[in-house]
């Protein structure tokens, strides 16, 4: 009889997004993404982070102050990241594990790379106009979200 306690599809593709999340350096908000194509099948992960060639040492991580003194205008976020890494040529229908709901920036290159659900962990910015901006978008375009809904499974991996 075959192993009845393996891991589902949500739980391996949102593990990866929580996983590639470890490797962001923003002190406060760490967010990891998985694409997945529809036949579930690993397209690309992506974490926040400094774009290649401004340093994450260099580039200021703050919250407050002068805008152009703090991370906003400068960090690539996780889900833009796993779009722009994917070198694939195709990636219509694919759905997208993300471990915060994706911002309208993100959104719209969600929407233009032909993705169809989103799958979400956590809504903490869900009042803020990005949200509501991206929520508008994914319901006019009828690409669907939902939140992943955890089972409490725990799985420990020392490396
Ligand atoms: N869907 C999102 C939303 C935000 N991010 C990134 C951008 C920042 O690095 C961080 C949020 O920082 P906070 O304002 O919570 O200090 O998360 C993302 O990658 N994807
Ligand atoms: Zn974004």
């Amino acid at each position: 009889m075959k192993k009845q306690d393996y891991i589902t599809w949500d739980e391996y593709f949102m593990g990866i997004a929580i996983f590639s999340a470890e490797r962001s350096k923003d002190p406060s908000t760490s967010v990891g993404a998985c694409i997945v194509s529809e036949d579930n099948k690993i397209l690309s992960v992506g974490y926040n982070g400094m774009p290649i060639g401004c340093s994450d040492d260099e580039f200021s991580w703050e919250r407050e102050g002068n805008p152009l003194d703090t991370k906003y205008f400068y960090v690539c976020h996780a889900e833009m990241n796993a779009i722009l890494n994917y070198t694939g040529p195709y990636m219509k229908g694919a759905k997208l594990y993300v471990t915060l709901f994706p911002c309208n920036e993100c959104t719209k290159a969600i929407i233009q790379k032909g993705i169809s659900e989103i799958i979400y962990l956590s809504d903490k910015y869900a009042d803020t106009n990005a949200t509501r901006a991206a929520k508008k978008m994914l319901d006019a375009t009828g690409i669907t979200y939902r939140k992943y809904q955890p089972i409490n499974r725990e799985i420990t991996i020392s490396l």
